[in-house]
């Protein structure tokens, strides 16, 4: 099987095509090819495959097998493989996802390829009243959560897939490994939920650090991000554009004041290409 490794801003993925969209549960493929030590090495996997809805269909198998509804990251990416693989030879274009339409817009670098990327991510749900019909993922704004004796006040909403967040004043503390599952596995989010560390640098710019649900701590998250951004927007800390720094660099979000949608704009890159022999 043919696979290309892409990352955005170091959240990585294993991508291949499933021409025929057999709608297999990859769910095993992607523990084997995820892992780091005897896999390819990755958060998760996207598998390419044909909609009879929008121009082209992704699906997002986290690393622990669960399969996601959106991914932030890896759309960019993928919005990247299909243009560069002229899958699809337009700049605006639709990809279906289990959260719905997204809207990629590629911009083209000096080597004819696609260098960064700008979403249409759609609408976030802040509304609690709304939210249950992808399932509950938590309180909306400012509620208490007591996690081993410590009261975090936390943010919830869903952008695609369930996030949560809290304030810090330096997000470089906090140990992931040990508080993110705590977070991400609280009887409060019937789904689980992705954790979100943020510190505010100023009205304009946040720094964030997550653990994934599914994939543990990653290097970036980009439906993260735009969560992040949308929550500190909510709660008074920044305006509605938002420099979102990570380990690797920096996604620009934009909470549209007119049509109400999320716009992420960040890189997409390929770091090898490579065929996985199945046993
Ligand atoms: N890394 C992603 C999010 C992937 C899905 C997430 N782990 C979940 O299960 O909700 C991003 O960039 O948005």
């Amino acid at each position: 099987m043919k696979f290309v490794k892409m990352h955005g801003l170091g959240n990585d993925f294993v991508f291949f095509e499933d021409k025929n969209g057999s709608g297999k549960d990859f769910s095993q493929l992607a523990v084997q090819l995820c892992d780091r030590h005897t896999g390819i090495g990755a958060d998760g996997i996207i598998v390419i495959v044909p909609s009879d809805k929008a121009d082209v269909r992704m699906r997002i198998i986290n690393a622990d097998g669960s399969e996601a509804e959106m991914c932030g990251n890896g759309i960019r990416c993928f919005a990247k493989y299909v243009y560069d693989h002229q899958i699809i030879d337009k700049k605006q274009f639709t990809i279906e996802t289990l959260a719905g339409i997204m809207k990629p817009e590629v911009i083209i670098g000096n080597d004819g390829k696609v260098s960064l990327v700008t979403i249409n991510m759609g609408k976030p749900f802040t509304d609690r009243a709304l939210i249950p019909m992808n399932g509950p993922a938590g309180p909306v704004v400012d509620e208490p959560i007591n996690i081993d004796g410590t009261v975090y006040k936390i943010t919830s909403l869903l952008m695609g897939v369930p996030h949560t967040m809290t304030y810090m004043r330096d997000v470089d503390t906090v140990d992931l490994p040990v508080l993110g599952p705590k977070f991400e596995t609280n009887p409060l989010f019937p789904r689980k939920t992705n954790m979100n560390f943020i510190q505010v640098v100023d009205n304009k710019t946040i720094k964030v650090r997550t653990w994934e649900r599914g994939a543990g701590a990653t290097l970036a998250c980009g439906t993260g991000s735009c969560a992040c951004a949308v929550g500190s927007y909510l709660n008074g800390f920044t305006g509605r554009s938002v420099d979102v720094n990570l380990y690797l660099g920096t996604l620009h979000i934009e909470y549209n004041e007119e049509d109400g949608n999320v716009y992420m704009t960040g890189p997409a890159a390929v770091s090898f290409e490579g065929e996985w022999m199945d046993e």
